[in-house]
């Protein structure tokens, strides 16, 4: 399903000189979504992923954010994860763990890492089920369309070939419409096995940004981005299906991924 062209209005795009002009606006842009939730509802739900995107949150470690965010309030998902040790340097939960959890003070009880010792089929399940006990007292909100959770924030990264979290393209999870976590055990990059959010649940956030950085990615942001493109099947590019129902989707890019986005494409704009 290719995001409509009244949809990609209501996303965003902001194009960075530099990874350092990025990270600076990605950290203030996470701290002033916290802010506003905790304000709103009391706490702060926020799935991550792995790759690239964690040397890009590293501002939030240090000041002023680390004194100003209330940590306290956060409660961490990830958005994918690899069927690997949580010890594997691979493990978008160690990427997260080192690069980001160690250096500030959300609870450790708030941290929902996805169990590594069991199948992916069960930590899939186990996953959901957890999920579904934070929708019912509400600490995790709920999309009044279809009842999936309505995170704050959802943090994505794309892999050159259009992938978010671990939905690839063609992939069949690409058309799950009813679990709210499933796995996969065929994946085109290794690790085979992973465990993801489907695609209802992504689009069902207030908040999703993504962030694509490096030349290598510049075509697929302009597919994902693009108006109309004759003979793109959306599902040869899983970045295309990214439309938050109720939400806002937000494009983090440095210049060489925005290199080939046309001039006028639908997106609202800002450079810095
Ligand atoms: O395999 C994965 O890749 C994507 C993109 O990673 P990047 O290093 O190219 O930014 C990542 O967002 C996802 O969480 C991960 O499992």
């Amino acid at each position: 399903m290719a995001a409509s062209g009244e949809a990609r209005k209501k996303s965003e795009l902001r194009v960075f000189e530099s990874l350092d002009e990025l990270a600076t606006d990605f950290a203030e842009y996470i701290a002033q979504l916290s802010e506003t939730s905790v304000k709103e509802r009391g706490c702060f739900t926020i799935a991550l992923s792995g790759g690239s995107l964690i040397s890009l949150i590293g501002k939030l470690c240090v000041a002023p954010y680390n004194k100003t965010v209330d940590w306290t309030k956060w409660y961490v998902f990830w958005a994918d994860e690899r069927a690997v040790a949580k010890n594997h340097g691979d493990s978008n939960y160690k990427q997260t763990k080192d690069g980001f959890l160690s250096k500030v003070s959300v609870l450790n009880s708030h941290v929902y890492s996805i169990n590594d010792n069991v199948t992916v089929e069960d930590a899939a399940g186990e996953y959901e089920f957890a999920i579904r006990q934070l929708v019912k007292i509400r600490i995790i909100g709920v999309c009044e369309s279809n009842d999936c959770p309505k995170f704050d924030l959802i943090l994505l990264g794309m892999g050159s070939d259009g992938h978010v979290a671990s939905l690839f393209p063609h992939h069949p999870v690409l058309d799950q419409k009813e679990e709210w976590v499933t796995y996969i055990t065929n994946s085109p990059r290794p690790p085979p096995e992973r465990i993801t959010f489907t695609l209802p649940v992504i689009n069902s956030a207030s908040n999703v940004a993504v962030v694509a950085t490096g030349e290598d990615k510049a075509m697929a942001v302009h597919l994902a981005i693009a108006d109309a493109i004759d003979s793109l099947d959306s599902v040869s590019l899983p970045a295309r299906m990214l439309r938050p129902a109720d939400g806002k989707l937000v494009w983090f890019l440095d210049k060489p991924a925005a290199s080939v986005l046309d001039a006028g494409n639908n997106c609202s704009q800002h450079a810095e």
